[in-house]
């Protein structure tokens, strides 16, 4: 069978990460978590002591950390110099950086080439999830998704996950999901937009396996087609 690309965008808690998971599970392609990505270098830059809000300061090391995903989506992984960062990259402190940081040209590209490369590598094809993969990484996928949900559901799912981690309560959860798609959808370079070709997938009220089989039949309707 030919190999198959697919795109999903959307805002945080929309259900790209589980939904795009299962997807790629189900149908034996490779899977690709760019905000991951996103994330581990605003972890190194943290780490390193690099100011995240100066924009020149960020973008004169960002090639500096090696960053590495597994592409196996019963097991992604996502390591920064050779260590498991798939922890760190998760705290709170990350989550309010990772915008200032994604908004620097200089990651973008050097992410997206990255991008590019895995996709490129996956033989039996990918579904990769993110914010800017329809419109800019991956302009020519087979199939572009773009899920929405209320921010009251994208909140009550995202506070439902800290939970006895970082426990934070469904308002100040909603104020902070609210901020970064704001951020990520106003910044220069490649913000979090749908393609005009994309299928729009409203989730508030499905379940995610209703989400899961409509995006595992739209596949399957395209691969079809192919
Ligand atoms: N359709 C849905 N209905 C209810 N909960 C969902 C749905 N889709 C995802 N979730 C849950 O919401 C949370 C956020 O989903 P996730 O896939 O991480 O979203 P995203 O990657 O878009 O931020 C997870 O705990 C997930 O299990
Ligand atoms: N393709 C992408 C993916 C993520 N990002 C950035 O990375 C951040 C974290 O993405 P994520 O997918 O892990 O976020 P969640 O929705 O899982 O909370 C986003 O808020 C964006 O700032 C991006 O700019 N472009």
């Amino acid at each position: 069978m030919e190999s198959v690309i697919v795109a999903i965008d959307g805002p945080s808690g929309t259900g790209k990460s589980s939904t795009s998971k299962a997807v790629a599970a189900e149908l034996g392609l490779s899977y690709l978590d760019t905000g991951a990505q996103y994330r581990a270098i605003t972890w190194w830059m943290l780490t390193n002591g690099v100011d995240v809000d100066d924009p020149a300061a960020v973008a004169t090391v960002c090639d500096k950390p090696v960053i590495a995903s597994g592409t196996d989506p019963l097991a992604p992984t996502i390591s920064v110099d050779g260590a498991d960062a798939s922890g760190p990259i998760r705290t709170r402190d990350v989550t309010s950086k990772v915008s200032a940081v994604s908004a620097v040209p200089e990651v973008r590209a050097r992410i997206t080439e990255l991008q590019r490369t895995i996709a490129g590598a996956a033989e039996k094809g990918i579904v990769v999830e993110g914010r800017d993969i329809g419109t800019t990484v991956l302009p020519g996928a087979d199939l572009k998704i773009f899920l929405t949900a209320s921010p009251e559901a994208r909140a009550a799912r995202r506070s439902g996950e800290l939970k006895g981690k970082e426990a934070s309560d469904v308002e100040s959860t909603r104020e902070a999901l609210i901020k970064r798609d704001a951020a990520d959808s106003s910044r220069k370079t490649s913000p979090l937009a749908k393609a005009d070709d994309a299928v729009e997938v409203d989730t508030t009220d499905l379940t995610l396996k209703q989400v899961i089989e409509c995006v595992v039949a739209l596949v399957e309707e395209k691969r079809a087609a192919k």
